[in-house]
């Protein structure tokens, strides 16, 4: 039989893994086993193939008008020239043998973050769109909601990623808000139509069963909000012996499954790791991510309402437009009543009791609401049913600015150095863009000042770094011009698709004046 590097002697290779000569205790040679990978494995990443976007061109018509400065506006061509280094396609091996890989066969071309990183990623996608529409790359972007949409019809829901091991769980969903940002540059009813029964049965995948938790509050009203879980209570496969590690003292057989979907509905936050959802911040075995309700969770699904509503009208569905607006106005009567906080002048995530059952309606404690201080807090400042209220983005914008989050070069994640990379000191490119939008969104001069003052030094940031390093990376420490993040349980990534995304954005909105330096100052 032909294997990948000549003859070999089975067709299968659990038959030929269990053929491997032994030693006395039972152990493989290193050139054996090295000799079996070689044969029957492809290297990392040869499952996606490097894919020339069609749409790509090294200076599209009216890219980044605002952008005067020279040296600014050749360092955003090399970023968007990075689009060329990151598209993919799936293989023909995987294609026709989709079994014998982890790799899911998705129908088009894709943008992977980048590095580790090798298949799409749901949530990083918006923001690779974001960038994409400043490159003017709509086909790319289309292309990769269409992927996204290939899982709703496959699984009814997007994945976390495109491999089998993410089949346990999704990622903060944010399809609608990628389909809107293109809908709006390209006018494709298309695309509207195609995509809106896959939104309808998202929307249900996080509005129903276990994504779903209803609190009475203080006037007996009930709300219902979403929240993580992930179907799965084993160790994530793609970081198996991690989590082996972290159960190494949990003894008890139902508290390590336990344990592992809270490890698994952590990842789906996206924030995987974070002291946002450990009851001991310098524990890892008290995350206790599925007895939150997160702040931007649900702004994920308020935005996805109001999404809905605006796709069925243009369809002209006007009976979904109406019905989804309604519960727009319900979840915002929600968000308010659950997570706002009036002396803090901020949304506070929402905590149940360790080992709460979720089932029935639990009764709203103002005690519950969790006091530490993280970027996620004002993350409803996004949507404008927020945003537009003038009075309230005042006092939110003052708590912001004495929140201690604003640093030096981005806003932090949380206050806490605890060594995990959702935390103190690294800045995220999806958390300093959503906030500084929403800030301008709000059409007040000042919030647009701060807006603005965050992505200057956001953008310097991501620029020396760039020179110091030749790369763009996944998240920057926000107290040092020029540093990229790290922490967590692997090195830190470059490529990289959503801080590319980010920074081209910034400067499509902001623009960069011929005489502003970009050098850390
Ligand atoms: O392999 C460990 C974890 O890696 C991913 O999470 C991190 O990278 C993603 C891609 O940029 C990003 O979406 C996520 O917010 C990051 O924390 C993956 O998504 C996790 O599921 C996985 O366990």
């Amino acid at each position: 039989m032909e294997c990948r590097n000549g003859p070999c002697d089975s067709h299968n290779p659990i038959d030929a893994f269990d053929k491997l000569p032994r030693n006395a205790t039972g152990a493989i040679s290193v050139k054996d086993l090295s000799k079996f990978i070689d044969d029957y494995f492809e290297g990392a990443g040869d499952d996606l193939v490097y894919a020339d976007p069609l749409d790509f061109v090294p200076e599209p018509e009216g890219f980044l008008p605002k952008v005067e400065n020279s040296q600014v506006r050749a360092w955003a061509l090399e970023v968007h020239s990075l689009w060329k280094n990151l598209s993919r396609k799936v293989s023909d091996s995987v294609l026709n043998r989709p079994e014998f890989h982890t790799l899911l066969p998705l129908p088009g071309p894709v943008v992977i973050p980048g590095s580790r990183f090798k298949e799409v990623n749901y949530w990083d996608s918006y923001w690779v769109i974001r960038g994409l529409m400043a490159s003017k790359m709509y086909a790319t972007a289309k292309s990769i909601v269409t992927n996204l949409i290939s899982f709703i019809d496959t699984y009814g829901y997007v994945l976390n990623g495109a491999r089998a091991y993410y089949t346990n769980r999704s990622q903060p969903p944010l399809l609608s808000a990628m389909i809107h940002e293109i809908y709006k540059r390209t006018g494709d009813l298309k695309l509207v139509r195609k995509a809106l029964p896959a939104l309808l049965k998202e929307y249900q995948f996080w509005n129903t069963g276990i994504h779903s938790v209803t609190v009475q509050d203080s006037q007996a009203s009930n709300h219902k909000l979403s929240r993580y879980y992930a179907m799965w209570n084993k160790p994530r496969p793609e970081s198996a012996t991690i989590d082996k590690a972290f159960t190494s003292k949990i003894l008890n057989d139902s508290e390590k499954q336990h344990f592992y979907r809270e490890v698994a509905s952590t990842a789906e936050s996206g924030w995987d790791f974070s002291t946002r959802w450990m009851r001991n911040t310098s524990d890892i075995t008290t995350l206790t991510t599925t007895s939150i309700l997160p702040v931007d969770l649900n702004v994920f699904v308020l935005r996805m309402e109001l999404d809905i509503a605006f796709f069925a009208k243009v369809v002209g569905d006007n009976k979904t437009a109406k019905s989804f607006l309604k519960a727009s106005q319900t979840r915002k009567r929600a968000i308010n009543s659950v997570f706002w906080n009036e002396e803090k002048r901020q949304w506070l995530d929402y905590w149940f009791d360790n080992g709460a059952t979720l089932q029935e309606c639990q009764a709203w404690q103002a005690s519950n609401q969790n006091h530490r201080a993280y970027a996620s807090n004002y993350l409803p400042l996004w949507i404008d049913l927020f945003n537009s209220d003038t009075c309230l983005v005042k006092k939110v914008k003052k708590s912001l600015e004495s929140s201690g989050l604003v640093c030096a070069v981005g806003i932090a994640t949380s206050l806490i150095n605890s060594g995990n990379q959702w935390d103190y000191p690294n800045g995220w490119a999806p958390l300093q863009h959503m906030i500084i939008e929403g800030l301008l969104r709000s059409g007040s001069e000042e919030a647009r000042a701060m807006a603005e003052d965050i992505a200057v030094r956001w953008i310097r940031t991501n620029y020396v770094a760039y020179k110091k390093t030749g790369a763009m990376h996944e998240k920057y420490n926000v107290e040092k011009c020029g540093d990229f993040g790290g922490g967590g349980e692997y090195i830190p990534q470059t490529g990289f698709g959503w801080s590319n995304g980010v920074v081209l954005a910034l400067l499509e909105e902001f623009g960069w004046p011929r005489d502003l330096k970009i050098d850390c100052q």
